[in-house]
């Protein structure tokens, strides 16, 4: 009895078919790597199965992947002898798209087709990519284990429905039919696809098959008899797991599409690390670095981590185990010779293997990141364009590495005065002043916030380079990073400025005769502003600017107290400490003002003014206007 049901397909699916026709017609090939990939893939997932299971082979364990196409009919076959589909899975995994992020994908799209295609070669088009060629795409399928009339029929033409009906299919595994397009009937072509198979499956572990027809019987040049040959499946690629070969064997192409086989990505990587490890531990592990970062890098539910193969055989993909989440763009896989097989996401969580085996790619990792930053700036500077802002997590999460990952560190700072972050800590060291020993670094919403900061006026008087951070993760960043090959990192808006040697003898006496001089002024305001402040002091690093706030040693920086507040945290009140600047015109008018109202008026506008440059924004901005006003209307 039939039992045909149709299914309309998820939203994302109907945009993401439509997007893809449109997007990828220069790109069409690339269907027939998704289609093979996934083939591979079953295959792997049933050699894992049947582990436990030997029964899932059926008798048949020589896995494989056979294409084939009939130009006369306008169709291309793939078919698997893999782990197959059970009609849920069918129902459930060719008609949704299960990355989690999907949604908000689709909604950052431009719609502007030659962005958006870059974009969907990202995120991975999979089996959708045969609508590509295909106007209408059968698949059958039998799950291992299951009974021969527990096969599934699905079809679509891809335009938001499919059906679904069950089918007697003896072997297991899956066959995936392309009615291909009047125009893409190239593609059915022998000649064609052998090509594209051969560019495309070379680095798959299992044998891709295509039909070599027999030959009739013939006559040699000496008149015997050549007899005829019988067509037979032969192997198109080499079919040894890429890693397992040796690098000097593997080229650079075949070493690219094995990226793209297991990472989803259509471009070349950036960079490759391909060891094997012998000693304690014995394991390969082949690791990518992608030339740009994946749509979803900050998705906190977006899949992460390395392909575990244990003795070439695959266990799991997604082991974020071994990886930690600071380099989570990493793609690649790690085979192990000393877990077991059987080995469960559970196991693998407190595993002393695991934590081996984590350390090693994560110093091979770093260490590949050390060499492309020393070898090659330019190139390093895409990586850093892409991925830096992750890698700033690493510091906060990796203690060990710590020095290590702040090595790879950039920064804008005042040497280049420019916004590009070039600067790396090593170079800050070097150009270092004499009896200079802190690294000084600012902190701000913006890099314009951030170099114009009266915080720094001094600083940059003297030639002192400062560090110019405005991402949001630099304040987590400089919490965990507070020193660097044993010089600490020291905030210009925090405390003192803690000049040390860098203040020379005159200056100091120059700066404590201000401060005695200034003694008045300063409890004036101090008295005149009451408890909206810590406490007031003369500057020690305002040259151009009449006054500015600074954090207390003890107390959560500006930029803390915003990202908190931003996460909808309650931030405990601290006050600011006001520093003033006596030289400064401003500031010797306010020292000759009589009447103490005024001086109380003048006082806490600077103190406002104040607050808003180092924060931006201000608890009560209308009487801050209104106090300016007033002062503006004075005569
Ligand atoms: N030949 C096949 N044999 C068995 N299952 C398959 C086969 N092709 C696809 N599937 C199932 O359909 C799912 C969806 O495939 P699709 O190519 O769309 O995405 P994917 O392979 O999961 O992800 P990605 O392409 O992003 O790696 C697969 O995860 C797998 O479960």
């Amino acid at each position: 009895m039939s039992q045909q049901e149709t299914h309309g397909f998820q939203t994302e699916v109907k945009q993401l078919l439509h997007l893809m026709i449109h997007s990828l017609y220069s790109n069409k090939e690339i269907f027939l790597r998704e289609l093979v990939s996934n083939a591979a893939d079953a295959a792997d997932k049933l050699r894992y199965n049947a582990l436990t299971n030997d029964a899932l082979y059926e008798g048949d364990g020589d896995l494989r992947v056979r294409i084939s196409a009939d130009k006369e009919k306008g169709t291309v076959t793939i078919a698997d002898n893999g782990i197959g589909m059970t009609r849920d899975g069918v129902i459930e995994h060719l008609g949704t798209i299960a990355k989690s992020g999907t949604a908000d994908f689709f909604k950052s799209l431009s719609g502007d087709e030659s962005k958006d295609s870059q974009l969907i070669g990202q995120f991975g088009v999979g089996f959708y990519s045969s609508f590509i060629v295909a106007k209408k795409v059968e698949v059958k399928t039998r799950a291992a284990g299951h009974n021969a009339d527990e096969g599934v029929h699905w079809v679509s033409e891809g335009e938001g429905e499919f059906t679904v009906d069950n089918i007697n299919i003896e072997n297991r595994g899956t066959e995936i039919i392309l009615h291909l397009r009047d125009d893409e009937k190239e593609f059915a072509d022998d000649f064609r696809l052998r090509s594209i198979i051969t560019k495309y499956s070379d680095h798959i572990s299992v044998p891709v098959e295509m039909f070599e027809a027999g030959t009739p019987e013939s006559e040699g040049e000496d008149g015997e008899k050549i007899p005829a040959t019988e067509g037979s499946w032969k192997s198109m690629n080499k079919a040894t797991a890429l890693w397992t070969r040796s690098k000097s064997d593997i080229t650079d192409e075949e070493y690219n599409e094995f990226y793209k086989h297991i990472s989803n990505d259509y471009a070349d990587p950036l960079l490759k690390a391909h060891n094997r490890v012998e000693g304690k531990q014995e394991y390969t592990s082949l690791l990518y670095i992608p030339a740009k970062a994946p749509w979803d890098m900050f998705n906190r539910d977006a899949k992460q981590g390395l392909k575990l193969f244990v003795q070439r055989v695959f266990v799991m993909d997604d082991a974020e185990q071994f990886m930690p989440s600071y380099l989570r763009f990493v793609k690649g896989l790690i085979d192990s010779n000393d877990l077991p097989l059987n080995v469960s996401r559970e196991i693998l969580q407190d595993n002393k293997v695991t934590t081996a085996l984590r350390s090693g790619v994560t110093k091979r990792v770093l260490g590949m990141l050390e060499k492309l930053a020393k070898n090659d700036e330019e190139k390093y500077q895409t990586f850093w364009a892409e991925f830096g802002q992750v890698l700033k997590e690493g510091p906060a999460e990796d203690f060990a590495n710590r020095e290590k990952i702040a090595g790879l560190l950039r920064f804008a700072s005042t040497h280049t005065d420019s916004a590009a972050p070039t600067v790396s800590l090593d170079a800050y060291l070097e150009r270092m002043k004499e009896g200079q020993d802190k690294i000084y670094y600012i902190v701000a919403d913006s890099y314009e916030a951030a170099a114009n900061s009266p915080h720094i006026e001094l600083l940059r008087k003297k030639g002192i380079e400062v560090l110019l951070m405005s991402e949001r993760i630099d304040e987590w960043l400089v919490n965990h990073l507070t020193e660097f090959k044993e010089k600490k990192l020291h905030s210009v808006t925090r405390g003192d400025l803690e000049l040390g040697e860098l203040e020379d003898k005159e200056e100091k006496e120059e700066a404590e005769k201000l401060a005695s001089e200034s003694e008045s002024l300063v409890k004036r305001i101090k008295d005149a502003l009451g408890d909206k402040v810590s406490d007031v002091k003369v500057t020690t690093r305002l040259t151009d600017t009449p006054a500015c706030v600074v954090t207390g040693e003890g107390d959560m920086s500006t930029q803390m107290i915003k990202l908190m507040e931003a996460a909808g945290q309650t931030v405990p009140e601290s006050k600011p400490l006001f520093e003033v600047n006596p030289n400064h015109p401003l500031m010797t008018r306010l020292d000759t003002e009589q009447d103490e109202q005024l001086f109380a008026d003048w006082s806490n506008l600077m103190l406002q003014q104040a607050q808003l440059s180092e924060k931006g924004s201000l608890a009560d901005p209308s009487s801050f206007i209104k106090l300016m006003n007033q002062m503006l209307m004075a005569k």
